[in-house]
This record gives C-alpha cells, sequence and structure tokens, in this order.
C-alpha cells in the first residue's frame, strides 16, 4: 500500500459506504488468452466522497468500475450499492437498480441530440416513471450554471456545457453513487477545470458519492481520494492526492 489513514477495506462496512466489493475476481477468455482482470479485490467508497481510479492502462479500472456499477458481473466475490448486496440480482433488478440509484457521466457525453438540456436532464426520471422534484432541478442546475441554458439542445451547447448537462442528469436522481468514466476525457483543460470543480462541489455540498476512473493526475487531484490498481490488484491509495503525489505513485507502478 502507499500511504493509508483509513481502516483497511476488508474491515469497512459495506452497509455504510456508497459502494464495496469484497473479494471480487473477473477472469476474461481461457486457456492462453485468459486474462485474470480483477484478483481479490477489496474496496470500499465511502458515501459523500469523491474517489479516483487510477493504474497503468490495462489494470482493470473499467472492470472494476462496470463491476459496481452493476453493468458487469464478477466471476466470484460480492459488490454492494448502497447497503444493498447486488452480486445475486436479476438482470431486470439490475436494470432498477442502475436507473433509480446509480447515476453515470462518461467521456462521450451521451446526450439524446433532438431532446432540449432539460429534457435530457429528466430523461431517467421520465423513463422510470417518476415525477422530478423541481426544488431540486432548480438547485442543481442552478449550481451547474445551465439555468440559461436549458432549452438549447446539444448542438446548441458547448462541450463543456454538454457534460454538465450529463452531471445534472447524473445528480437529479440523488443516486447511492456517480460514476464517471474519463468524465473530461473529450474536453479542454478549462472546461475538464469547470466540471471537475462541479463534480467536487457536489460532493461537497450535495454530499454526493462519486467514482471516477482517469488517466489524468490533474483529474484526479480533484478527488478526495486515489486507489491505485495494477494487474488486476488493489495495490495502494492515497489521501488528499496533488497532481504531483499521484504521478509519483503511478511511476512507481511503471504507469
Ligand atoms: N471484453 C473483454 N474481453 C477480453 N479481455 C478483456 C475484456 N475487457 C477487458 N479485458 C482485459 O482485462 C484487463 C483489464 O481491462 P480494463 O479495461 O478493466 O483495464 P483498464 O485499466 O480500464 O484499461 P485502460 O486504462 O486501457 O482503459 C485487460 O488486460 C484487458 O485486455
Amino acid at each position: 500500500m502507499t500511504t493509508t489513514s483509513e481502516q483497511s477495506p476488508a474491515a469497512a462496512r459495506p452497509a455504510t459506504a456508497a459502494a464495496a466489493t469484497l473479494s471480487l475476481n473477473k477472469t476474461y477468455g481461457s486457456g492462453d488468452t485468459r486474462v485474470h482482470a480483477l484478483r481479490d479485490v477489496d474496496v470500499s467508497f465511502e458515501q459523500g466522497r469523491f474517489t479516483a481510479i487510477m493504474g497503468p492502462s490495462g489494470s482493470g479500472k473499467s472492470t472494476l468500475m462496470h463491476c459496481l456499477a452493476g453493468l458487469d458481473t464478477a466471476d466470484s466475490g460480492q459488490v454492494w450499492i448502497g447497503g444493498t448486496d447486488i452480486t445475486g440480482l436479476k438482470d431486470k433488478q439490475l436494470t432498477r437498480l442502475r436507473r433509480e440509484r446509480v447515476g453515470f457521466v462518461f467521456q462521450a457525453f451521451n446526450l439524446v441530440p433532438t431532446l432540449t438540456a432539460e429534457q435530457n436532464i429528466l430523461l431517467p426520471v421520465a423513463l422510470a416513471g417518476g415525477t422530478a422534484d423541481r426544488d431540486w432541478f432548480r438547485q442543481v442546475t442552478s449550481a451547474l450554471g445551465l439555468a440559461d441554458r436549458l432549452r438549447h439542445r446539444p448542438h446548441e451547447l458547448s462541450g463543456g456545457q454538454q457534460q454538465r448537462v450529463a452531471v445534472a442528469r447524473a445528480l437529479l436522481t440523488r443516486p447511492d453513487v456517480v460514476f464517471g468514466d474519463e468524465p473530461t476525457g473529450n474536453l479542454d483543460s478549462k472546461a475538464g477545470a469547470e466540471v471537475l470543480s462541479l463534480l467536487r462541489r457536489s460532493a461537497v455540498e450535495m454530499g454526493q458519492s462519486i467514482i471516477m476512473v482517469t488517466h489524468d493526475p490533474v483529474a484526479a487531484s480533484y478527488a478526495d481520494r486515489v486507489v491505485l490498481m495494477n494487474d488486476g490488484e488493489l495495490v495502494g491509495e492515497l489521501d488528499h492526492p496533488d497532481a504531483d503525489s499521484v504521478l509519483g505513485a503511478l511511476a512507481k507502478l511503471g504507469a
């Protein structure tokens, strides 16, 4: 382990975590082409914290995130979202859990081009057959600086604004956890910094739990904590990271 000021992940109580895994294993392929993408991964993500997952290419970051988010299933081990053990859930239950309790912000903004910003933000709630909490909608969209952009369609918005719409959409259901997959990968550094600051504020001011996969040490420096992966294993973590400490930790992994 690099540094840690927290209890060991295995000792964490998943019921109080935004998301957690216990002894998670995942392999792809068979025989000579078999790849152990996750090896006995025990990790716990506290509520209201912003965590970055980092590591060299192929170290298992995406696989871990996909298993945590219920987008993929592991070979063995357990995954919790909030207090729910999702390991044995059927596809239909998983789909519902993802819709109601998980938010996503991807590198490609994944907005529906024919819908306005407001309609895009409200889409997951509409698909779930619910009604949005209008006060929360106003709070989220004004905190994200979108109040005067709500009637615009995605092509009328800058990349940074489009990603802010995607962040608003992810926050609107007040999910147990928001997963970000390189959320600033398509943005210039100024727009990226804005989106990362907003993600950080949503953790600090709104208590939102956020887990982000990134290759970018500067992006990771916005997080409260970085967990480091190498060759399918969790190999360390940094609290209150800055870009230099992240770079140093990655260099030790040969990334
Ligand atoms: N669908 C798949 N079929 C076969 N092997 C896979 C598949 N998905 C991932 N892998 C392998 O599993 C390992 C972990 O992959 P993963 O995508 O989780 O790594 P990563 O750390 O996210 O990589 P990157 O930083 O390059 O996105 C890699 O060796 C990868 O080649």
